[in-house]
């Protein structure tokens, strides 16, 4: 059975002051809200991951870097490792994010690397995929998603890839205000869903979380959650404010 989950990315947001008051607001909202169906994922910058794992109740809160190095140690000034995540107590990775691929230059090449270091750490990877908006209007979404599963996880034999967790995430809908409709979310998901069972075969497509990115928030998630191959978010903006997550939560835990 695959797992329901809401993970937060915060991205450069937050000090560490602020970013310790948001996690140990989180931490009380997930408590209360007592949905231990559902796993809870803070994708927080470097900076705080030593102190938010610190904070949060780990049997109900993983600890997500975003990013991590293609090296495993030496002379790479202003890089994390992922041995480095790890050793905070964080347990996840985000890596392939549009804003890393487009902002920072992150080819496929790369990403197999980063992939490669994650594993290597035994840190879980959330790996994020997703057409831009002239693709979509080309008609291309499939195709592009496809390839980037093919060049950036393929790779990976079938053990490998059940430490994976799929973020849809359309460009065109990230920190946009406009959502993929219920209906694109779910037809790509599905379609996900497909490209992964002809390659892994069934149990690992069934068993692999799909999350959906992009202007997901506490009014649209209970529709995007209601579709079977729709597994929970990965949430940018709503992620900032302990109220809006934990509503977040609580619809993915309704379905
Ligand atoms: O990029 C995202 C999560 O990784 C989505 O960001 P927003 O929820 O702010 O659109």
């Amino acid at each position: 059975m695959r797992k329901k989950i809401v993970a937060g990315n915060w991205k450069m947001n937050k000090t560490l002051p602020e970013g310790i008051q948001l996690a140990e607001e989180v931490n009380e909202k997930v408590k209360a809200l007592q949905v231990p169906e559902v796993k809870v994922i803070l994708g927080t910058p470097f900076i705080h991951l030593a102190e938010v794992s610190k904070i949060v109740d780990p049997a109900i809160i993983s600890i997500s870097a975003q990013n991590c190095a293609t090296e495993a140690s030496g002379a790479y000034t202003g890089e994390i490792s992922a041995a480095m995540v790890a050793s905070t107590g964080s347990t996840h990775v985000i890596l392939g994010h549009s804003e890393r691929r487009s902002y920072y230059g992150e080819t496929d090449a790369i990403l197999v690397k980063k992939v490669a270091q994650a594993l290597a750490n035994q840190l879980e990877i959330i790996f994020c995929i997703g057409e831009v908006l002239a693709e979509r209007e080309a008609g291309k979404h499939f195709e592009v998603v496809k390839s980037q599963l093919e060049n950036g996880l393929f790779q990976l034999s079938p053990e490998e890839f059940s430490h994976i967790i799929l973020a849809y995430e359309p460009v065109w809908a990230i920190g946009t205000g406009k959502t993929a409709t219920s209906a694109q979310a779910q037809e790509m998901h599905a379609f996900i869903r497909k490209v992964l069972t002809e390659k892994y075969g069934k149990e690992i497509a069934e068993n692999t979380s799909i999350l959906y990115g992009g202007s997901c928030n506490a009014k649209n998630a209970d529709e995007l959650f209601s579709n079977p191959d729709v597994d929970g978010g990965l949430i940018g903006g709503a992620s900032l404010k302990a109220e809006d997550f934990s509503l977040i939560i609580a619809a993915r835990a309704k379905h």
